[in-house]
Order: C-alpha cells, then structure tokens, then sequence
C-alpha cells in the first residue's frame, strides 16, 4: 500500500516504545479504535482525521519510512543510527531513554580499551559499534546476534558485548561491566523526505503539537 495523499501514515514499533508512542500521539488526536500492539490487524485507520498506524517490528519502521509507505515514524535513536537510511529526523520524543555501550565480563576485565583491538564483540548493532571501534583505531570481529546479547561473552562467543542498557539489571545479573558508553538514544520522530514536503503543513503541525505537550510535560 503506498501512502495516499490525503492520509498521513505512521509507522509505529511494536514492543518497548509501542505504549508511549501511542500515548503522546493520543494527546494531540492523532489516535485510531483498536491501536495495540496486542492486535494482530496491522493496518488501523481513523477514517474521520485521515490517519493510519502502521505497526511493525521495531527494525522495520525506518525502512516504511524510507520508501514512504509510512509517512512518518516513531523508532529509537539506536535503532535508527544503525539501520542507516535515508530519512529525515524531526524531533526528540524523550521517551525510551537508554544508552549503547561497550562491556565485558567484571573478572576478565582488560586495562584498556584498546586491549581488546583484534578480539569478538557480539551486538545487535554492528554498524554503530563498527564506526565507534573505527573512530578509536580498533579492528574488531563483529557477531551479529538478535536479542540476549549479554550471552555472548558468557559462553565464549566474544570478549565483550555492545548492547543497550536501560537501568543496568541485566548487566549486573549476569557479572558484567560497562567499560565506555557509545551513544545515548531515545525515541525519535523520522518522516519520509518527499512526505515532508508534501505534506508538510500536515507533519509540521504534527510536530508543533507534539513540541508543545513535551514542553509541557517538561514544565510540570
Ligand atoms: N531496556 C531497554 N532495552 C531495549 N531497548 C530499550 C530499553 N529501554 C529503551 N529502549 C528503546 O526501545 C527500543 C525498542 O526496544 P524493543 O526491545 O522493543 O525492540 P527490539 O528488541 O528491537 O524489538 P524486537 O523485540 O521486535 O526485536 C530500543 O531500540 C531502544 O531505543
Ligand atoms: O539495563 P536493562 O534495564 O537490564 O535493559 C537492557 C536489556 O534490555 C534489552 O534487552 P531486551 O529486553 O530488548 O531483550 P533482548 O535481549 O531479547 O533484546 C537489552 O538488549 C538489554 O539486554
């Protein structure tokens, strides 16, 4: 389905940020009946205010964004500096606060940094943690895992991991340390470069509305 032109498509991420998301945009009417990740229909429309949700796995959403089956999107900073796609970036959404970081099992920890050059970093995010080990002059061996990437390191896959922490249980649980943060993230508005100018009374609103309600909420 390509995006029509008198609707406005949002591509929103199941899992994590899926609750939040449909939160915020709720306080601007930008809502649609039946909107849950719980839901197995994919494509839920407010015919009255002309919109659709899309909802999709979270590495997907910069993707419908990109080739404009989704006007716009919601998706983490993480997740789009690692898909590396060609879109535009709107605004900081707040929420989904998190950080990627580099960490190694705590009784094998090496000195430096620059000890583990030439060894095995299991992540879901080889090209972010790919530029950073290039940015400090390191060649490492990427792993591309899909999810508990904290095993990695645990039953010998690699030397250490870069992976996301949020408040730090997962690490600690399974004797692990961060040893240098990489990038912190949180959820971000991406549209469609030829969407945006477009529509781009319609998204531009969107996003004035949107700045409001955070500055608000900022305020309290
Ligand atoms: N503790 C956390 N763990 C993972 N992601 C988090 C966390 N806190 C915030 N986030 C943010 O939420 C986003 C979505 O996380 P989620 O775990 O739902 O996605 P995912 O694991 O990529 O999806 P899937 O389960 O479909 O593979 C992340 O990309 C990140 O920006
Ligand atoms: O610092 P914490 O609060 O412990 O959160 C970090 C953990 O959460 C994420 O995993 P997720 O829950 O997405 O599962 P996954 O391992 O299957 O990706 C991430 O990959 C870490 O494992």
């Amino acid at each position: 389905m390509k995006s029509e032109m008198e609707y406005l498509t949002i591509a929103l991420p199941k899992g994590k940020l899926f609750g939040l998301s449909a939160k915020l945009l709720e306080k601007i009417g930008y809502t649609a009946e039946g909107l849950s990740d719980k839901s197995r229909k994919l494509i839920i429309s407010n015919e009255e205010k002309k919109i659709r949700f899309i909802v999709s796995k979270t590495a997907d959403v910069p993707t419908y964004v990109e080739y404009g089956a989704a006007d716009i999107g919601v998706i983490g900073k993480d997740v789009l500096l690692e898909a590396e796609k060609d879109v535009y970036e709107l605004l900081d959404m707040g929420f989904g606060k998190c950080h990627l970081m580099m960490a190694v099992p705590k009784a094998e920890k090496r000195a430096k940094l620059m000890d583990y050059n030439h060894t095995r970093v299991a992540t879901k995010f080889p090209h972010i943690a790919e530029k950073f080990f290039r940015q400090q002059g390191m060649q490492m061996e990427y792993i591309k895992l899909n999810g508990s990437i904290e095993l990695g390191p645990i039953v010998g896959l690699s030397e250490s991991i870069v992976d996301i922490v949020e408040t730090g249980t997962t690490l600690r649980e399974n004797d692990l340390e961060e040893i240098v943060s990489i990038q912190e993230a949180t959820a971000r508005l991406i549209a469609n470069r030829v969407s945006f100018k477009l529509k781009f009374d319609r998204i531009h609103s969107l996003v004035e509305d949107l700045r409001k309600v955070l500055e608000a909420e900022a305020a309290q």
